[in-house]
């Protein structure tokens, strides 16, 4: 291990890292809160401001992974598909399978000009982890209990709601609902079967209502679905603690832009059309395993600055106090002092820790681990 790698895997720099996303994303959520009375006179110009104080947020995020790791995240699209990326709304279904797919899907977000806006139906869970769950209040996203009686009308309201956003966004829809296990795929092929479908390797079988009600409501919104397929080489199985410890990751990506025109309108001939893809996306993943890329071309947008740009504009403003706050530490000579900041100190970091394990798999939710009929959460 480098000098370089040994120094990314101090806990020191991940406490720094993780008291810089805390404190200011704290600080933002703050800001957030204010805008609140802006909704009443203008509500574009709350959620353009939204939009901004989000970007601070999440374009930490991608600063580790861009920055601190290095991961190189590769897109394998047309060049004419590519042209339109970042220029309208679209609905992005995603394989769920990595701890970090999300963050990948992030950076490719930042680089088309869309991370702030972007949106995606989530999990009612995660609103309430601090700063990045707290901030989703303020970017309307779609929040679900993975219960189609009571989600059904939640989500098309919600959908409604962002035909009059002010800026393009991507919508983000994991079809699968759950991140890819052994168990929750094998209870999902035995559904399979009894749907009569064909078993898939390497996805979940894609929960189709969700999809329907997305596209149905976002109709006239969004111009077409983005059906994107990502991949790690060599088999890696990438963790956010991996980034934070200065990881190098190699992401894979393939999208295909697909015109909301072409998805059929009635429900069911929808949830084929959706069947279809993931027999698809299957294929894709097959193919890669098989010759380690996706086909098509290669047209990768290059890393931007502005999330490094981000961070170290966080970083040095937040410096000043905590060197204040160390010095009258250690000038102080008071041992309550130290056990207080020792054991603020120690909450933050197990609090951080905490919000990283909402993205490990190892620790996910029960929902699609029963079969259909005692389905739960
Ligand atoms: C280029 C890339 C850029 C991308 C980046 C863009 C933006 C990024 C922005 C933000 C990133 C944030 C990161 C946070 C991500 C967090 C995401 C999540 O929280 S995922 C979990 C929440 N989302 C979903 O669940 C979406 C998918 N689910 C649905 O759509 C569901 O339909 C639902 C609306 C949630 C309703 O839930 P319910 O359980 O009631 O679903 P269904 O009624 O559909 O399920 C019953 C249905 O499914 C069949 N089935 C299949 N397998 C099973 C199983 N194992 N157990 C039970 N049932 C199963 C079943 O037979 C039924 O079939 P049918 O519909 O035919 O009756
Ligand atoms: C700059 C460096 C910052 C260091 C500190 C890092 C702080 C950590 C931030 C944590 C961010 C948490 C964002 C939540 C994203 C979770 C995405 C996800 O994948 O959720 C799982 C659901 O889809 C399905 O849940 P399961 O049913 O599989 O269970």
């Amino acid at each position: 291990m480098g000098l370089l790698q040994m120094i990314k895997s101090q806990f020191l720099c991940h406490l720094f890292a993780g008291y810089v996303f805390l404190v200011s994303g704290l600080i933002i959520n703050l800001l957030q809160v204010c805008t609140l009375p802006l909704w009443l006179v203008s509500k574009q110009l709350a959620r353009r401001i939204n939009i901004r104080l989000a970007y601070c947020i999440n374009s930490q995020l991608v600063a580790a992974l861009e920055w601190w790791s290095g991961t190189e995240c590769t897109l394998y699209t047309d060049p004419k598909s590519y042209e339109l990326y970042g220029k309208e709304n679209a609905v992005v279904v995603l394989n769920h399978s990595f701890e970090i797919d999300f963050l990948c899907g992030w950076t490719f977000c930042e680089r088309f000009g869309v991370l702030g806006s972007s949106k995606v139906l989530a999990k009612k869970e995660l609103a309430y982890v601090p700063v990045i769950g707290w901030s989703w209040y303020f970017l309307e996203i779609v929040f679900c209990k993975r219960r189609w009686e009571e989600d059904r009308r939640t989500v098309a309201e919600s959908l409604q709601n962002l035909h009059d956003y002010p800026e393009n966004f991507w919508f983000l829809l994991f079809c699968e609902g759950t991140r890819f296990t052994e168990k929750k795929h094998q209870i999902s092929m035995q559904v399979a079967e009894s749907k009569g479908l064909p078993k898939l390797k390497y996805h979940l079988l894609p929960r189709t209502k969700g999809f329907w009600v997305t596209v149905q409501n976002l109709r006239g919104s969004a111009a077409a679905v983005y059906d994107s397929t990502l991949n790690f080489r060599n088999n890696e199985t990438p963790s956010l603690l991996g980034i934070l410890n200065g990881k190098k990751y190699h992401a894979d990506l393939y999208v295909r832009r697909i015109p909301l025109e072409q998805i059929p309108e009635d429900e069911a001939d929808c949830a084929a059309w959706l069947h279809k893809l993931y027999q698809e996306k299957d294929s894709f993943q097959e193919h890669y395993a098989q010759t380690g890329r996706y086909p098509g071309p290669i047209v990768s947008p290059a890393r931007r600055p502005w999330t490094l740009i981000n961070w170290l504009f966080w970083s040095c403003l937040l410096l000043y106090p905590l060197g204040l706050l160390l010095s009258q530490l250690v000038s102080s000579g008071s041992v309550l002092t130290l056990v207080v900041s020792v054991a603020l100190c120690s909450a933050a970091s197990l609090g951080v820790r905490w919000m990283i394990g909402q993205t490990e798999i190892n620790r996910s939710s029960n929902y699609g681990n029963k079969p259909a009929s005692l389905n739960n959460n």
